[in-house]
Order: C-alpha cells, then sequence, then structure tokens
C-alpha cells in the first residue's frame, strides 16, 4: 500500500494535533449548546472519530451517505442519500464534518438540506480544503489544512475505496490512477 504513495502531504502526528487544536476551539463554542455532530460516509469516519473524542462536551452523533453520480475522481454535482439521518435537525445546531471539500457539490446539497429541514445553525469543519477543485460556492468555517490540486488519499480518503487506513494524508503515484 505505502509502495503507491508519491509523497506524504500530512504526517499523522501533524493529523493529531490539528484535530486536538480543532475539538478545543469547538469545546468552548458548544459547551452547553448541544450540538448534532454530522459525518458523512465514508470519508470522515476517522476524522469523525478522532474529532468528536476532542470535543469535551455534551453532543449528539449522527452519519449520513449521500453519493454523488460520477466517475472516481470527479463528482457531477447531482447527489443521492444512501443513508438519511436517524435525527431531526430541526432547530439543532448542526456541525458536519468532512474529510475533504473539493467542488462543494456535496456540501453545498447537504447544507440547502439541513437549512430545508429548518436547522438552527449549519457549520462546517473539514479536516482538507482543496479551493482550487471548487464548483459550488462553499466556504468552510473551520479547515484543519489546505491541500493542492492533487489526488489525494489516507485517513478516510479513498481512491476505488483503497487507501482510507493509511493513518497519514498522502498524494497517490499518477500511474496507480492511470492504471499503468
Ligand atoms: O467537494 P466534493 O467534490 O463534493 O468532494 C468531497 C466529497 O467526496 C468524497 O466523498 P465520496 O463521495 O467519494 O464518498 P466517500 O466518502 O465514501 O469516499 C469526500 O469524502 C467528500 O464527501
Ligand atoms: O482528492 C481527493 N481524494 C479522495 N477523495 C476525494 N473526493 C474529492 N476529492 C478527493
Ligand atoms: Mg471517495
Amino acid at each position: 500500500m505505502k509502495e503507491d504513495i508519491e509523497k506524504i502531504l500530512i504526517k499523522e502526528d501533524e493529523i493529531k494535533a490539528k484535530t486536538e487544536a480543532i475539538g478545543q476551539r469547538m469545546t468552548h463554542e458548544y459547551k452547553d449548546r448541544f450540538p448534532l455532530v454530522i459525518g458523512v460516509l465514508k470519508g470522515a469516519m476517522p476524522f469523525m472519530a478522532d474529532l468528536t473524542r476532542a470535543i469535551h462536551a455534551h453532543l449528539e452523533i449522527d452519519f449520513m451517505d449521500v453519493s454523488s453520480y460520477g466517475n472516481q475522481m470527479v463528482s457531477s454535482g447531482e447527489v443521492k442519500i444512501e443513508k438519511d439521518l436517524d435525527s431531526s435537525v430541526k432547530d439543532r445546531d448542526i456541525i458536519i464534518v468532512e474529510d475533504i471539500i473539493d467542488s462543494g457539490l456535496t456540501l453545498s446539497y447537504l447544507v440547502s438540506l439541513f437549512h430545508h429541514r429548518q436547522a438552527n445553525s449549519v457549520k462546517i469543519v473539514t479536516l482538507l480544503d482543496k479551493p482550487e477543485g471548487r464548483k459550488a460556492d462553499i466556504v468552510p468555517d473551520i479547515v484543519g489544512f489546505t491541500v493542492p490540486d492533487e489526488f489525494v488519499v489516507g485517513y478516510g480518503l479513498d481512491y476505488a475505496e483503497r487507501y482510507r487506513n493509511l493513518p497519514y494524508i498522502g498524494i497517490l503515484k499518477p500511474e496507480i490512477y492511470r492504471g499503468s
């Protein structure tokens, strides 16, 4: 698996330190507000697990799974709900947790959906932001790291469902997705 990585962009200990710092900030912002923290499956799974444990305040956890039509590397913008929330977002303070915002199309859909369902507030926390990929007008409230316009994998992020279990964020060797 390691041999498919061209370069490590963000090391495991950097992710850990950043997650702790974001958690500390959110502990202050959300104490006494009982937010509903929503992880977007599957990519957000590791960040969601580590971040929620770094927030030292009462919160509720839920997950949503959406898929966008498109190929493995480019999304089309059309979003389908694969798994909806168990809880109602009405009048709740929502925190959406993402691994990466690229085109912004997934989040643009989710933010509109939660507003439509009458959430009290909707904030976005993402481990990675790739602003050069943006097609929708989405600005995250908290960003861990800004990444260049390259296909990244690890710590939840996949290519063809692989590499999610790498503990760091890396750039995949182009020959892997070119299939040579
Ligand atoms: O800003 P965008 O261009 O919409 O891309 C970001 C989204 O794409 C990835 O998920 P994907 O749909 O690949 O599902 P996965 O999390 O199961 O890999 C990622 O986890 C984000 O949810
Ligand atoms: O760079 C990326 N890597 C993995 N999944 C993604 N989904 C959007 N952008 C990416
Ligand atoms: Mg993916």
